[in-house]
Parts: structure tokens; C-alpha cells; sequence
């Protein structure tokens, strides 16, 4: 570690960490939910639990990324964060929000209140006061960052990164649009849910994929670089009117029918490159890291990417197949692959690379690491399938033969046992990666006892 202020990423990949337990813990609870329906049903009702898994995904991604910025962007800009204080303040007041939202959702408080209660609308659910809490925390941060970048040197991945997390805060600014036409709504809604995730998440991956790239492989900054413009420009190219593949039903013009169908088929193109990018510049690179385990996350980040995001989005975006498959479990198959493979994956892959560092720990419990990455991984690949089946069986039966919801749901039991099964081995995963980096090496604490 060459800066102090880099230490500030520790708290927020700590907290991350922490928010990423929670999550995965209670997609188990709600995945137990859909084997027995009436588990739980009085104390945490499906939707609340729902709620606290999208919710805690999306909060420990963020502070994620901006853990990663406060990491990369010292050594980048050669130079310390502005101000360490705002950085925490910034955490203060995150965690603060998110404590009051999981309150809030838990006891369902303030019910219909209009500032102090939950919004209904799926991923935006926060009361509107944490909203402002989370608006306040970006400003400061992009304050706190824009200000060091400016005094120091820039390089294309800085650039790019603020680029994303400046394009990831204004975006959340249509969080606070919701007019009362329905169809209005939603087409705001998904100015923060896709031009999220399917454009301005995506800098944020590329960038912070290039600086692994840059420090694992050892390939010049300039062909990173280049690659880096190309991804970039494909990525807001596509995603951008890609956003037509969420307006085929919600009673806009026909034209999205067309407009969606032909841009967000060439959304798979940057995933791709991503991919194509982060294999290339291994087999170029010169320099042997001793990090497998970032190396694995990173390549593992960009292969799942492309399956989750590229493939299995594209197996449901053409307006023709959209038409039977429209919020079915290819859905929640397609949305559990996207973002475990971006941007789960991206988090744990610069979280392996810093966490050994920020902890002065090298070595440290690297093959437990690589052994997470293939349980989780493995888990959520298995999940996916299941999943996938299901919602053939369903969009079959459902939309094809015209059966009931709730008749068909009794068809895929078996895929939600099978469901469950994988996501017992994604928490098992999880919880090893946790450990694996929170604790030290077995050998060395043996040495350190050997040496008193
Ligand atoms: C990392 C990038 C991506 C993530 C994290 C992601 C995640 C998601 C999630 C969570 C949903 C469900 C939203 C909801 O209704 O609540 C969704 C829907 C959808 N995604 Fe993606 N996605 C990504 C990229 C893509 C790409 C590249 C494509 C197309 C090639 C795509 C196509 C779709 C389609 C068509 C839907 C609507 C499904 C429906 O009608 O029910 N996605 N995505
Ligand atoms: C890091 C891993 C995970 C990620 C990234 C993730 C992501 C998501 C997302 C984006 C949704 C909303 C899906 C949509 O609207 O289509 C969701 C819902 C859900 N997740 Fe997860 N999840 C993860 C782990 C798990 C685990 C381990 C389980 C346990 C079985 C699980 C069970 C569920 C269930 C039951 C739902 C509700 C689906 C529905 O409403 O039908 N998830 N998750
Ligand atoms: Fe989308």
C-alpha cells in the first residue's frame, strides 16, 4: 500500500462484506419461502424479505464500488483522497440510511407515509428520506474524488470510473420522479434499474477490470487503454436505447418493439469484449502476480458476465420471445447470473486483490479463496439452470397452454428444492470467502506460536 488514505477502502469493503452476508442469507430465507410457502409468514413476509435481499445487494455493490475508488484512485492520481474525514462521513451517513431502511422494511413503520415510509416500487423501495441520505453521501463522494483526481495525474481508468459512479448518481436522481401514470413511472423507473446496470455499472466494471488487468498482468497502460475506449463506447452505444428491451409491454409506441429488440441484442457485444479483454491481456501479460485468486475472480468476473448478462440476457430481449417469457423465472434466472457474474464477481475480484494489502497479510488464505470462488460460482451457474427450467416449464404452461399461476407453481416445486440446494452452497461459499479474507494464514499463526 502505497497511501494512506487507501486504508479508507477497508471500511467500506468491511461493511460491504458484512451487507453481502445479509443478502445472500436472506435470498435462503425467501428461497425457503418458495418450497414452503407459509414458513415465516407471520414475522418476514416474502415481500420484506424480498426487499432486504435486492435492496442489501444493491447498497453492498455500491459501497463496493466506492471502496474500490477510494483503493485505485491514490495510486492512480498519485496522490492522497482530499479529505479522509468526508470519506467516512460518507459511510456514517450511508450506513445510517441503510439502517434505517432495513427498520423500516422489517417492522413496516410509517406505513403510507410519504417521507418517512417505504416507497413501493421494486428496488427503489428506500423511504424517501434515505433517498436523501444516499443523494448527500454521492455528492460528497464524487466531491471527495473529483477533487483528488483533478490535483492529480489522470489516466483513461479514472476517467472512466468517475464517468460511471457521476453517471450512477445523477441517474439515481429519477428515483425521485414517480408520476402517477403507471406507464411513466415504469419508463423512469428503468432510467435507474437498466441505464444502471446495463451502462453506466458497466465503466465502473471496465474500469476497475482494466486496473486489475494493469496490475496482475503486467501489460502496458496503453493497450489497456485502448481496449478500455473501445468497451466504453460499445457499452453506451447499445445500453443506452437498449433500454427499449423494458418497454415492449408497459403501453409506450410500438417502435420500442424494434428499437429495444436490435440495440439490446448488441448489448451482448461489450460483455464480449470485456471477456475477450481480460483473456487477452493474461495471455499477453508478462508478469506472474502472486494473486491467483484476483486473477480467478477477475477472469471469472468477465466469462460469468458474459454468460449471465450477454447470453442469458439475449436469450429473453427479442420482442417476439419477450412476449411468453415476460417476468418469468428466465427472468429471475437471467437477473441472478447478470449481476453474481458483473458485479458480485468484480467486487469479491478487487476485494481479493486490496484486502491482503490493506491488511498487511501476504500471505494470505489464498486457496480457500480460489475454493470459495468455485463453490459460489458453482452454486449460483447451478442456480441459474434450475431456474432457467422452471421458467421454460412455466412460460410454457403458463402462457402457452394458459394454465393458472398458481397451478403451474405447483409444477416447479421440485426446481425450487433444487433452487434451494444451490443456494445453500452459494451462503457456504460466501462465508468462506469472508473468512478467508478477514482471518489469517493457519501456517503463519502457527509460525508466529513456533516463534514465542
Ligand atoms: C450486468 C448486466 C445486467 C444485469 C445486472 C441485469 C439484471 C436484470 C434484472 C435484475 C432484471 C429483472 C428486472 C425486474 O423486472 O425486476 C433484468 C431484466 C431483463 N434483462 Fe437484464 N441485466 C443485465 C444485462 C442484460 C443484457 C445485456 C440484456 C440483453 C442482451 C438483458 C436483457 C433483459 C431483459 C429482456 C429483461 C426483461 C425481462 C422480462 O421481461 O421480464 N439484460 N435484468
Ligand atoms: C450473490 C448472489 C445473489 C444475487 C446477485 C442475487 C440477486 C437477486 C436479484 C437481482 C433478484 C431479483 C430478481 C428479479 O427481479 O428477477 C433476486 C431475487 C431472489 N433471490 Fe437472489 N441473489 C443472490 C443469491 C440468492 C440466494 C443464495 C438465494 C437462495 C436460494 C436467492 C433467492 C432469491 C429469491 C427466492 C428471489 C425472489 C425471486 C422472485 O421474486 O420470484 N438469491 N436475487
Ligand atoms: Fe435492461
Amino acid at each position: 500500500m502505497k497511501y494512506q488514505t487507501q486504508k479508507i477502502a477497508l471500511a467500506y469493503m468491511g461493511t460491504a462484506l458484512g451487507l453481502f452476508a445479509i443478502q445472500v442469507l436472506m435470498g435462503l430465507i425467501i428461497g425457503w419461502i418458495y418450497v414452503q410457502p407459509n414458513f415465516l409468514s407471520e414475522l418476514l413476509p416474502f415481500n420484506i424479505g424480498r426487499m432486504l435481499h435486492t435492496n442489501a445487494l444493491i447498497v453492498w455493490l455500491i459501497l463496493g464500488f466506492f471502496g474500490a475508488a477510494y483503493f485505485l484512485i491514490p495510486e492512480e492520481s498519485e496522490r492522497e483522497i482530499h479529505s479522509p474525514f468526508l470519506a467516512y462521513l460518507q459511510l456514517a451517513i450511508l450506513v445510517v440510511g441503510t439502517l434505517g431502511a432495513v427498520l423500516t422494511y422489517t417492522f413496516n413503520l410509517f406505513e403510507g407515509n410519504i417521507l418517512l415510509g417505504k416507497d413501493g416500487r421494486e428496488f427503489l423501495e428506500q423511504p424517501l428520506w434515505v433517498k436523501g441520505g444516499i443523494v448527500v453521501a454521492a455528492l460528497i463522494f464524487l466531491f471527495n474524488v473529483s477533487m483528488t483526481v483533478l490535483k492529480g495525474r489522470k489516466t483513461a481508468i479514472t476517467n472512466i470510473l468517475l464517468l460511471g459512479l457521476w453517471g450512477l448518481a445523477l441517474l439515481f436522481l429519477f428515483a425521485f420522479y414517480n408520476p402517477g401514470n403507471l406507464a411513466l413511472d415504469k419508463q423512469y423507473w428503468w432510467y435507474v434499474v437498466h441505464l444502471w446496470v446495463e451502462g453506466v455499472w458497466e465503466l465502473i466494471m471496465a474500469a476497475i477490470l482494466a486496473y486489475l488487468m494493469l496490475k496482475l498482468t503486467g501489460v502496458d497502460r496503453e493497450v489497456v487503454e485502448k481496449w478500455l475506449y473501445v468497451i466504453v463506447a460499445l457499452s453506451l452505444f447499445s445500453g443506452i436505447l437498449g433500454t427499449g428491451h423494458h418497454y415492449y409491454w408497459i403501453g409506450t409506441p410500438g417502435y420500442w418493439q424494434w428499437i429495444g429488440s436490435i440495440f439490446s441484442s448488441l448489448e451482448v457485444i461489450p460483455f464480449f469484449a470485456m471477456m475477450a479483454f481480460a483473456f487477452v491481456m493474461v495471455w499477453k501479460g508478462r508478469r506472474d502476480h502472486p494473486n491467483k485468486a484476483a486473477l480467478l475472480w477477475s477472469l471469472g468476473c468477465a466469462t460469468l458476465a458474459f454468460f449471465g448478462a450477454g447470453v442469458w440476457g439475449f436469450l429473453h430481449t427479442l420482442h417476439g420471445v419477450n412476449f411468453y417469457t415476460h417476468g418469468t423465472q428466465i427472468t429471475a434466472a437471467h437477473g441472478h447470473l447478470a449481476f453474481f457474474g458483473a458485479y458480485v464477481s468484480l467486487n469479491l475480484a478487487i476485494m481479493s486483490y486490496a484486502f491482503p494489502m490493506l491488511r498487511g497479510r501476504d500471505p494470505y488464505n489464498q486457496v480457500l479463496n480460489m475454493a470459495s470462488f468455485w463453490l459460489m460460482s458453482g452454486g449460483m451457474v447451478f442456480m441459474t439452470f434450475t431456474l432457467t427450467f422452471a421458467g421454460t416449464v412455466q412460460t410454457h404452461l403458463q402462457r402457452v397452454m394458459g394454465m393458472a399461476y398458481m397451478e403451474v407453481q405447483d409444477q416447479l416445486w421440485l426446481f425450487y428444492v433444487m433452487r434451494f440446494g444451490s443456494g445453500v452452497a452459494v451462503v457456504l461459499g460466501a462465508g468462506l470467502f469472508i473468512y478467508a479474507l478477514a482471518m489469517p494464514r493457519r501456517e503463519v499463526v502457527a509460525r508466529a506460536v513456533a516463534a514465542e
